[in-house]
């Protein structure tokens, strides 16, 4: 494979294939794959013996120690990269993919760069790796449908009451629990509108498209960049107020709130725990810190260490996965309350999204605000076929919690995607 530098491309996404985008943006940086040209894809389907993320970082690791690597520029995202999205639940129907594309374009803190990844033998442009890049006209303006899903409202609020029962009986300390929200988008639509709108709208956040799930999630499950890693941990939400003054209302609430202070805890411990026999000098600021999104605020606390013992992107997202912030504590009885709870399978809804490269770096979020199109079967699909999505938005369950105040920040973590596809 081979990376050169290019003059950076003005709107990545102007590149990607229109119904099964391939993207990973923020702040109008990021990794996106070229056009029509056909990646390789690493599926791990269900009812796999051992652990899937295991597995997956044992197959990128043969691949990537076979590459002849070319990549002088040497910046996250450069080089061989694979884009990954697993599922939340070992036991899923849902298969987990690493995709690694034939053609990358990327850029960086205003450097841009053409990835090119071939069959060992094939020959690789030597000079103008640009010359044949060819942007694709966005397709015309779509709106989609979101109804009730499998979880109604008062299923959901029933749901948090029998967590609660289980929570006040010792079992579980947390448990985030989730909905669901189905419908279907026009066929031809042309997804890049989605992501670009989403990465417009939430520019501090990890825009994503891999395999269908597209969304855009504020929470860093980890980065690994030449031997540090870092994490932005998140749990505890509050709605943003109608105007400034209530903004401030709403945010001293939350920083204030035992409830979320709780809630919040638990996620840091449990990352601080995963990632502790792989770091050294792991340090996280002592007290949360507001995280200010357009449709909420959350608590947020920045964590971050050095690599000690040479693990890769993937295998610390195998160690961090499920964290308190999507499954509960302890883990176990908080992944078996959510199988009897929540009468939907996740998918990858919570799973780790991100991509890895040939060194073992990578960059991880945990797949929130978001939505999974069936585009499995799409290369090949007829154009007036309409495509079925679901969203789904969890909220953290502890013992104080209240049903309807969760349901109702269920509903604000779905604004994004419901606003981006009315
Ligand atoms: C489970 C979700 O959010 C998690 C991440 C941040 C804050 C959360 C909360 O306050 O409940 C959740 O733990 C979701 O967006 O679907």
């Amino acid at each position: 494979m081979q990376t050169r530098e290019i003059d950076p491309v003005e709107d990545l996404l102007a590149y990607a294939h229109p119904s099964t985008p391939l993207a990973w943006l923020r702040r109008g940086d990021g990794i996106v794959a070229v056009g029509d040209a056909m990646p390789t894809f690493i599926r791990i389907p269900a009812g796999t013996a051992s652990m899937r993320s295991a597995m997956m970082a044992d197959a990128w690791r043969e691949l990537a120690d076979a590459a002849e690597i070319d990549d002088p520029m040497k910046l996250p995202g450069t080089g061989l990269v694979g884009f990954g999205a697993l599922t939340f639940d070992e036991d899923s129907a849902s298969d987990s993919v690493l995709i690694v594309p034939s053609v990358i374009l990327g850029k960086r803190k205003g450097r841009g760069w053409i990835t090119r990844i071939a069959p060992a033998g094939d020959d690789l442009p030597q000079d103008r790796p640009d010359a044949t890049l060819e942007r694709r006209a966005y397709g015309a303006h779509w709106a989609g449908t979101l109804g009730p899903g499998q979880q109604s409202p008062n299923g959901y609020q029933a749901s948090i009451r029998a967590a609660l029962g289980r929570i006040g009986a010792g079992e579980i300390s947390k448990v985030v629990l989730a909905r669901d929200l189905a419908g279907t988008v026009p066929g031809g639509s042309d997804l890049r509108r989605l992501v670009r709108e989403l990465s417009s709208g939430y520019p501090d956040t990890w825009t994503f498209a891999v395999d269908g799930l597209i969304g855009a999630s504020p929470e860093t499950l980890v980065t690994v960049q030449d031997g540090t890693v870092t994490a932005r941990v998140l749990a505890g939400t509050i709605g943003r107020g109608a105007d400034a003054d209530e903004d401030n209302v709403v945010s001293a609430s939350l920083s204030s709130s035992v409830k979320d202070i709780d809630e919040h805890e638990y996620a840091v411990q449990s990352v601080l725990i995963s990632l502790r026999p792989h770091t050294r000098a792991l340090a996280s600021s002592e007290q949360p810190f507001l995280l200010k999104l357009p449709n909420l605020f959350h608590l947020a606390t920045d964590v971050e260490g050095e690599l000690s013992d040479g693990a890769s992107a993937l295998d610390l997202v195998g160690a961090l996965h499920p964290t308190a912030a999507v499954a509960g504590t302890p883990t176990k009885a908080a992944i078996a309350a959510i199988r009897e709870l929540e009468p939907f399978d996740r998918g990858r809804y919570a799973g780790p999204v991100g991509w890895v490269d040939g060194n073992g770096n990578g960059e991880w979020a945990i797949a929130l605000r978001c939505a999974q199109f069936e585009v499995g079967s799409l290369r090949g699909r007829d154009d007036d076929e309409t495509l079925g999505v679901t969203a789904y938005a969890g909220a953290g369950i502890v013992a104080a919690s209240n049903p309807e105040t969760e349901l109702l920040e269920t509903r604000v973590k779905f604004r994004p995607l419901v606003d981006a596809l009315a």
